[in-house]
């Protein structure tokens, strides 16, 4: 079993990462609470929280609406839970980031506490207070920075996830090798390691950056390496088609070309960047059409300043910058290389 704290000054609390910790004790000091999870998740691990107060969505992308946040604010209301309460998150991002959205909001907030089951959960969505739902036109457009009051991370309910949610977990954390990580880098070239060793770093290496820059103000937007595009491809091929660390794989495959083009990148970082995801299984590319689509949204990014947009790039494996690029400059490079 392993600790990580995260200090930032919007919220200090523990990451407990461990094997068979899953339990209802972090939610015993409440007056109350209720659980948020989805139909795959329930049925695997609700026995764990026995007498709990559940609110059960349908999984994958697409219930992370506003109708569904609609409903869980119903369900809290019905279910008397009042502002010394609590509301849980015990599934993968998508459930995480709502479920976080409803506990910022409801009675302008109450406790907040993730237990991720994915590996994208572990390593990244549950980490950090980013919360938020979807729009039609774009991801994660409706949100707020909240963080939770502790994160329980049991690497056995990886268990029973698929080979391809699996692998989408990974994109995350090839994202954190080329942004921070040039040990973890080689490490994953190698054929990785122990899991709970790397959601332990993965989840240092967030801890940190959150600590740096609660709000997303500067360094953090690291952390959004491959997004830019990956999200825009996401979105344009409908939520759930490719799942959120696939469309992030294939976004860090455009961003290194592009960085290589502006000559910040190495010389074969596209190359490389390939090698690696193929190794975990990635996709590598998107369909012509749906990346022409997607780059005619990419000022939908957050990051976006009027016509400009922070992109992150790599200059040498382990380390990334932030440039300030014309979104045409963007389109243009990607179009002349790819379409
Ligand atoms: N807030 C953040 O900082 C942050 C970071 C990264 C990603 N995200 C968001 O996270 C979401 C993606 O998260 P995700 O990949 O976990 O998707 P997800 O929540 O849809 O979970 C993936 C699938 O795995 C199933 N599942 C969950 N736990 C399982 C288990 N233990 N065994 C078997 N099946 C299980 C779910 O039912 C679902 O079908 C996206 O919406 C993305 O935008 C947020
Ligand atoms: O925590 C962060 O900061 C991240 O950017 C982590 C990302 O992996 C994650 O997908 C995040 O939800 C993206 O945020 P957004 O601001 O681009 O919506
Ligand atoms: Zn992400």
């Amino acid at each position: 079993m392993r600790n990580v704290f995260v200090d930032a000054d919007n919220g200090k609390y523990d990451i407990v990462i461990g094997n068979g910790i899953l339990s209802d004790e972090p939610l015993q000091g409440y007056t109350d609470y209720a659980i948020v999870t989805d139909d795959v998740v329930y049925p695997l691990l609700g026995k764990y929280f026995p007498g709990a107060k559940w609110i059960v969505l349908p999984s994958g992308e697409v219930s992370k609406n506003m109708q569904n946040l609609e409903m869980i604010y119903q369900k809290l209301m019905e279910y008397e839970i009042d502002r010394k309460g609590a509301v849980a998150a015990l599934g993968g991002g998508v459930i995480g980031d709502i479920t976080g959205f409803a506990a910022a909001t409801f009675k302008r907030g109450i406790a907040f506490i993730q237990y991720p089951t994915t590996l994208l959960a572990q390593v990244d969505s549950s980490v950090g207070g980013k919360v938020a739902v979807n729009l039609p036109g774009g991801k994660n457009m409706v949100g707020a920075f909240y963080q939770p009051a502790a994160v329980v991370a049991d690497t056995k309910t990886l268990e029973t996830l698929d080979a391809r949610q699996y692998a989408a977990g990974m994109a995350e954390i090839i994202k954190y090798a080329y942004i921070y990580d040039e040990k973890l880098y080689e490490v994953l070239m190698e054929g990785g390691a122990e899991i709970e060793e790397i959601v332990g770093r993965c989840c240092e290496i967030k801890a940190d950056y959150v600590k740096q820059d609660p709000y997303d103000t500067g360094i953090r937007m690291q952390l959004n390496y491959g997004h830019t595009i990956g999200h825009a491809i996401e979105t344009t091929a409908g939520y759930g088609t490719l799942l959120h660390g696939e469309a992030v794989a294939i976004g860090m495959v455009y961003a290194a070309k592009l960085g290589e083009a502006l000559g910040v990148s190495p010389k074969g970082l596209a190359e490389n960047t390939q090698i690696l995801l193929k190794k975990y299984h990635l996709p590598v590319s998107a369909e012509p059409g749906i990346l022409e689509e997607a780059l005619g949204i990419l000022l939908a990014d957050k990051k976006a300043e009027g016509s400009l947009i922070h992109f992150v790039l790599i200059d040498q494996i382990g380390h990334a910058v932030t440039q300030k690029l014309e979104a045409q400059e963007i389109q243009k490079i990607i179009k002349e290389l790819y379409l």
